[in-house]
């Protein structure tokens, strides 16, 4: 077998299939594989004449045909398939190959088969993917972890694959062995907070405005000429548009009102909690998809809660419009600084190093959550690479400290109407708890204190403290 492919790939499924066109269009020979054959040689019979494509259907014949060191992604289904790959890849690898898990895995998996294959002399390189099947063939955002050796051989290929803005590609060496996939984890919780806010102003345009799919549309796409410009705003106003072509009902009343999950958005917050970053919004987009999923509840409450709060009129809809915008911004400020919070967080745990505002330059093109805003956090982390909080930089403390009046109007609203909106409400409580000078933790310690012994601190002096609740009420120092 000639090895002339400069770089190998199997798992030809969506993303797999369109990487590796990707790839091959840029100029790069590329050698493919997939499980199941079919899929390869589909994808040479369709797209063979976009470049140089050397496919394989055994492992051996895969392994065999790249040049050494090898570099091999792997794009397939993450946990135990991506486990099975790699068993069986390694028994054909050679000292100093590369191998790419380009797949959404969580970054503790990452960090445990980095270590196995370091120990048999191989890299093992966690890689983020963003921008689902368009970004793969077009241009993702990749997240790379791995060795700087790695990246050094790989950093050419992705950067030349990867989308661009205003000529930088999106794509960095994010830190050493999970670092990758954890920013693309965090990415993912961000993605579904910025999808519920989303959602939830949908309901309310819907649902107290009013107004009909195809206009909440218009309102999106007129939304989408300002600093809410995103990704996921256009692609509102594309399928809110959409008639289904069966029933000629708006297509967002066909689908089932049932938001799956494949994990990274639980793990997001599974992880913050660990870290004890409060990612308020990420956590309610994870419940509030749960919750869509609980239909037998959900008919049982039906049946039982009937009737709808009357909630006050609107006097003025096209300023509620306003408000939702106002408020949509401002959530998705706090949703964005929390998620970078915790990649502060998770990077200063396991020292790697992640530079945030590279992540929000890498985010600017190809990605789900890709957003004109992102250039306002990159600035902020130019001006401040130590930032305590995003929210309190310029720009965002005025986005907010604007908004803040709408907000609270649109969430009263909400709340009066019986729509619900948890990630308008947790990001707003999230705020307030922020910037209020006391909170009532204070009565937590007391209490906690009480029942259990488990002292706090005064406001008046330094050390730790318990009160003899259950005898002379006399404070010790402890
Ligand atoms: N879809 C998306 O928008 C995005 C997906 N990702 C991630 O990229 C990866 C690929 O995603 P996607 O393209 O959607 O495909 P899927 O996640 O649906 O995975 C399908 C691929 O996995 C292969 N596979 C499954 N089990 C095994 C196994 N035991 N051994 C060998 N191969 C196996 C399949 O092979 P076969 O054809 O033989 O069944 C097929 O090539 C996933 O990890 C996903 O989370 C990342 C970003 C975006
Ligand atoms: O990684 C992605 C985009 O960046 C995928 O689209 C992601 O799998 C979507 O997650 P979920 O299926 O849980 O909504």
């Amino acid at each position: 077998m000639d090895a002339r492919a400069t770089i190998g790939l199997t798992g030809l499924a969506v993303m797999g299939r369109n990487l590796a066109r990707n790839i091959a269009r840029h100029g790069h020979t590329i050698a493919v594989h997939n499980r199941t054959t079919a899929k390869m040689t589909a994808l040479l019979d369709e797209f063979g004449d976009e470049g140089d494509f050397v496919g394989s259907e055994s492992l051996e014949d895969f392994v065999a045909s790249i040049q050494q060191p090898r570099a091999i992604v792997i794009m397939v289904k993450a946990g135990e398939p991506t486990d099975a790959v790699i068993d069986a890849l390694v028994p054909l690898l050679d000292e100093g190959d590369i191998v790419v898990d380009g797949g959404n895995a969580h970054f503790t998996d990452t960090l445990r088969r980095e270590q196995a294959l370091k120990e048999k002399g191989l890299h093992f390189v966690g890689m983020g993917v963003s921008g689902g099947e368009e970004g793969a063939l077009n241009g993702p955002s990749i997240m790379v972890g791995g060795s700087d050796d790695a990246y050094e051989k790989l950093g050419p290929i992705l950067e030349s694959i990867a989308a661009e803005v205003d000529g930088t590609p999106c794509c960095a060496h994010v830190g050493p062995d999970a670092a990758g996939h954890f920013v693309k984890m965090v990415h993912n919780g961000i993605e579904y907070a910025d999808m519920q806010l989303i959602a939830e102003s949908y309901d309310l345009l819907r649902s107290v405005a009013g107004l009909e799919p195809a206009e909440i549309a218009q309102v999106f796409r007129e939304w989408n000429d300002g600093d809410l410009e995103s990704f996921l705003i256009e692609t509102t106003a594309v399928v809110l548009d959409h008639t289904d072509a069966i029933t000629g009902k708006p297509f967002v009343d066909v689908v089932k009102d049932v938001a799956e999950q494949k994990g990274t958005g639980r793990w997001t917050v599974q992880n913050a909690l660990d870290l004890g970053v409060p990612v308020t919004g990420i956590a309610e987009a994870t419940f509030a998809r749960s919750l869509s999923g609980h239909t037998e509840q959900r008919a049982a409450a039906r049946k039982v809660f009937d009737t709808e709060p009357e909630g006050a009129p609107l006097d003025d809809r096209d300023a509620f419009v306003d408000d939702v915008r106002a408020a949509l911004y401002a959530s998705k400020v706090v949703a964005y600084a929390q998620g970078f919070d915790q990649i502060a967080a998770g990077s200063d745990e396991h020292g790697w190093g992640v530079d945030p505002g590279a992540m929000a330059t890498i985010w600017r093109g190809g990605c789900i959550i890709r957003a004109q805003f992102l250039d306002r956090i990159k600035e902020a982390y130019a001006d401040e690479p130590d930032l305590t909080t995003l929210l309190t930089t310029p720009y965002f403390a005025n986005a907010v400290t604007e908004g803040a009046d709408a907000w609270r109007r649109v969430v009263a609203t909400a709340v009066g109407a019986g729509v619900p909106t948890p990630a308008f409400s947790s990001s707003l409580a999230y705020f307030d708890g922020l910037r209020r000078e006391h909170l009532p933790a204070a009565l937590i310690q007391a209490l906690r204190d009480n029942f259990g012994a488990h002292t706090y601190a005064r406001v008046d002096r330094d050390g730790t403290f318990h009160t003899a609740w259950a005898g002379d009420l006399s404070e010790v120092e402890s």
